[in-house]
């Protein structure tokens, strides 16, 4: 559960990701250390920084700079890879397209979602399948976010084993049946600044993304340097700022780790406003379970609170289809 944390701590994991493939890194002092300062984050706050996580920086910004190119672009342009059903929800959407519990989300962005193929999930995988769709300018756009998606799985999994080891006391058990076969969910976003977008009163209320929280395991959000405009809720209601720390990612937990945990974790609410007057972007990684997992309380978590279980089986590609059938206008 969510406590009244009032800043997001942030998590040197170098150790993890050095220890990655060493068959004891369960017994590792550093990777304890490590593991220790996870689970505290994700019981307090839901939300924490890592740092010491091996993705080059380079990498990083150019993902950022290639993405404001790309919302730079005319808008006839964007719309050649406009976000549809048929589709499978992949592509792009206008301002205002995406809505959060009912309201219009004043960003713009790019959704792709791991390749469904034709049949793979039966009924439950239809309203996903079908591939990315790609914009051909910027040239390079395709391969430079691929790239970046591999990385960010491979991180992700190395999060997860601290995580698991905290949880569960085994570096995988969040592979095998829960995400031996991750699913993840890529958003590239646009916030424009606060009087760049068209007919707005300079009040600077407008909420670039509204209280929600992420569907699956973990999320590590790149954000744009200089902008404070990402948000977490703790437990009293106060908005805790998230601002964009160079060389970190921002992580938070998801509703799937939440039912896994049974609830020692937390998959906290959190929203963005661009108070700015630039133009603000932020490239999101979702590391999901397997699509067709069946997620329950772990056992073992179901003890830690008292015995109780809170939380009944989800499939998450239901989840995650009942979530995009409903965001969009
Ligand atoms: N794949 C993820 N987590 N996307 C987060 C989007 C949150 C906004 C969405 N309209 C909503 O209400 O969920
Ligand atoms: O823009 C951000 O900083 C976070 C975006 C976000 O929360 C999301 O896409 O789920
Ligand atoms: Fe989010």
């Amino acid at each position: 559960m969510a406590t009244d944390f009032k800043s997001i701590p942030i998590i040197d994991i170098s150790p993890l990701v050095a220890k990655f493939r060493d068959p004891d890194m369960a017994q590792d002092p550093t990777v304890c250390e490590v593991v220790k300062e996870l689970d505290r984050a994700c019981r307090e706050a839901g939300f924490f920084y890592v740092k010491g996580h091996g993705i080059p920086d380079s990498l990083i910004k150019e993902v950022k700079s290639l993405t404001h190119k790309f919302f730079d672009l005319p808008y006839e342009e964007k719309l050649k890879i406009k976000m549809t059903a048929a589709a499978g929800y992949r592509g792009y959407q206008r301002l205002g397209e995406n809505i959060t519990k009912g309201i219009p989300d004043m960003h713009e962005a790019i959704d792709c979602y791991r390749e469904i193929k034709a049949g793979m999930y039966g009924d439950l995988g239809k309203p996903m399948e079908g591939c990315n769709q790609w914009p051909l300018d910027p040239p390079n756009f395709k391969q430079l976010m691929e790239e970046y998606i591999g990385l960010c799985t491979d991180l992700s999994r190395k999060i997860l084993r601290g995580i698991a080891l905290a949880l569960a006391g085994s570096v995988d058990a969040l592979e095998g049946e829960i995400a031996g076969d991750a699913f993840w969910v890529l958003r590239i976003i646009g916030y424009p600044g606060v009087s760049s977008a068209e007919g707005q009163d300079l009040t600077g209320n407008d909420i670039g993304c509204g209280a929600h929280t992420d569907y699956g395991l973990l999320t590590l959000v790149n954000q744009d340097d200089g902008i404070t405009a990402l948000q977490v809720r703790n437990l009293s209601g106060e908005w805790i700022s998230a601002p964009p720390i160079p060389g970190t990612f921002v992580c938070n937990i998801g509703d799937m780790l939440k039912i896994w945990s049974n609830g020692l974790y937390d998959s906290t609410l959190h929203r963005v406003i661009n108070n700015y007057p630039k133009y603000r972007v932020c490239i999101a990684y979702f590391y999901e379970p397997n699509f067709d997992a069946a997620v329950e309380p772990l056992e073992i978590c179901i003890k830690r609170s008292g015995g109780i279980r809170k939380a009944g089986k989800a499939v998450y590609g239901e989840h995650l289809v009942g979530k995009v059938q409903t965001n969009f206008v």
